[in-house]
């Protein structure tokens, strides 16, 4: 297991404000950044100009949450855009390998999401291919949603199926983590944490950011 990261969604943040919004956690590892297109999921957010100019201002590298139809087309943009990490659902792609080898070729490290009735074994043996694989831990769409327990067996599996690989993919959580659920994704085997809600509705995001950090490394050892 890799260690502990956590990485902020500035998706329930102040929209009118989010080059400041960020300022507010330096002690991040990335920032979550969740594009929506409002076909993929019944919400909107923002596309690559945005994130462009969102990464120009970051003190962090920026993790993009791409839930948008046609990834094949659209991922690599976010890449240019100065994303360190691109996450395309694999359920809008077509061609996941391809799309995986495209977005490391350009320098970005790729991730795969899996929404959470969407199984992990068919893709068992892409994991190679990946830099990180990111389990929902809700429906794709919005913030402040609550934790789903039933994906906690999956995020076993995948760590069993990246440790019998022997492979370094990242195992990241995204949905409802806060300090009340993030031991349980750590003692599945999690190691890279999303916290929207929870960091941005704390009075000091920062501080947050250590407690969960704290937390997961507890349950992690
Ligand atoms: O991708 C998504 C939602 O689709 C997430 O990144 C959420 O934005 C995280 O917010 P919380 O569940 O932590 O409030
Ligand atoms: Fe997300």
């Amino acid at each position: 297991m890799g260690h502990i990261q956590i990485t902020p969604s500035i998706l329930n943040s102040d929209f009118a404000r989010l080059g400041e919004e960020v300022a507010r956690i330096p002690g991040a590892d990335w920032v979550h950044v969740d594009v929506m297109d409002n076909h993929f999921v019944p919400n909107l957010t923002f596309g690559p100009t945005m994130v462009e100019a969102l990464a120009r201002v970051s003190p962090v590298p920026l993790d993009a949450h791409l839930m948008i139809e046609d990834a094949d087309r659209n991922a690599p943009a976010y890449v240019e855009a100065g994303c360190g990490s691109v996450t395309f659902h694999v359920e809008a792609a077509k061609a996941p390998v391809r799309l995986a080898r495209e977005i490391r070729s350009a320098g970005a490290r790729a991730s795969m999401a899996l929404k959470p009735a969407t199984p992990i074994e068919p893709y068992e043996d892409l994991l190679p291919e990946l830099d990180m694989l990111l389990i929902m831990t809700v429906e794709p769409g919005f913030g402040g949603q609550k934790f789903l327990d039933l994906c906690l067996p999956k995020i076993r599996r995948a760590r069993a199926m990246m440790d019998k690989h022997g492979i370094e993919t990242w195992l990241q959580v995204d949905g409802g983590v806060s300090l009340e659920t993030i031991e349980r994704c750590a003692e599945a085997g999690a190691d890279v944490f999303v916290a929207g809600s929870a960091v941005y509705s704390a009075e000091d995001p920062d501080k947050m950011v250590a407690a969960l950090r704290e937390k997961a490394q507890a349950a992690q050892a």
